[in-house]
């Protein structure tokens, strides 16, 4: 069994068959790769995996345990955190904050203890603080800690997005385009944080991303999705030669 199991997992919007009978087997502490062509499903996988969409057929299993049907809070509980392709932080509140709120979705606090703000809860408050200054620290933005969110510029937020999915203390992390909108010395930067951080903390990885330096330079493995079906996996050197691969970048037979 694997970690993470998608079996046969078919989605489909009206008309539009926006996955077919996908399947990927996902092992502990490996960084993978989704890429495709625009249009190709693989935000829609990314939504199947965090329960804001449910398969019209087939399964998706973590740890043995079937998501399908599970609400996004509860999927998050159960060691799922992601990042967004359209960045999407708390503008108002700080950047520490933001962290923080993370820890809070799983925290044991309950509403009592934060009404009166007893020990309890100024232990606890204490302990985020802390904990999320640590991942602040990671992404190297703890500098930055209480500057409104909104403020940041825009590769510092996206750091701060990983930082968030991060204090979630997820056994799998999905970023969707990690690099968009980065320039060329913020990506380099992004890529080594990204890989240093599945290394250290031995979680696995699977990220969307349109640069394919990034993806062949850090992805184990790589799963490739055309018009809604895999049609390739494997190291960047098996999914750089593969024709199907080439066929649907570059649009010749
Ligand atoms: N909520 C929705 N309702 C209807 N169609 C949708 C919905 N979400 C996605 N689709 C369609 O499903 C297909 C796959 O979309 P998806 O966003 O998953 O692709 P993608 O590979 O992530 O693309 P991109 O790289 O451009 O982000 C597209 O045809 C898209 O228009």
């Amino acid at each position: 069994m694997a970690f993470l199991e998608v079996e046969n997992m078919s989605l489909q919007f009206g008309g539009v068959k926006a996955c077919q009978n996908v399947n990927m087997r996902l092992e502990p502490g490996i960084l993978y790769g989704l890429i495709g062509p625009n249009g190709a499903g693989k935000s829609t996988i990314f939504n199947v995996l965090t329960g804001i969409y449910a398969p019209t057929t087939g399964d998706v299993r973590l740890g043995g345990q079937s998501l399908v049907g599970k609400k996004p809070y509860e999927i998050a509980q159960m060691g799922i955190g992601r990042t967004f392709q359209n960045i999407r932080l708390f503008k108002e509140l700080s950047v520490l904050e933001n962290v923080m709120t993370s820890f809070y979705s799983s925290s044991e606090t309950s509403i009592r203890d934060m009404i009166f703000q007893n020990k309890k809860f100024k232990q606890e408050e204490e302990e985020i603080r802390m904990k999320s200054m640590e991942l602040l620290d990671v992404m190297g933005i703890k500098d930055l800690a209480e500057v409104p969110a909104g403020g940041l510029p825009y590769g510092k937020q996206r750091k701060l997005e990983i930082a968030r999915a991060l204090g979630l203390n997820p056994k799998l992390l999905l970023l969707d385009e990690p690099a968009a909108g980065l320039n060329p010395a913020e990506t380099r930067e992004l890529t080594t944080l990204i890989r240093d951080i599945q290394k250290q903390r031995h979680i696995t990885v699977l990220l969307i991303e349109h640069d394919m330096g990034l993806v062949m330079k850090i992805c184990e493995k790589i799963y490739v999705l055309v018009q809604g079906q895999l049609v390739c996996e494997g190291v960047a050197e098996v999914v750089q030669n593969d024709k199907r691969v080439i066929e649907a970048y570059l649009g010749v037979d």
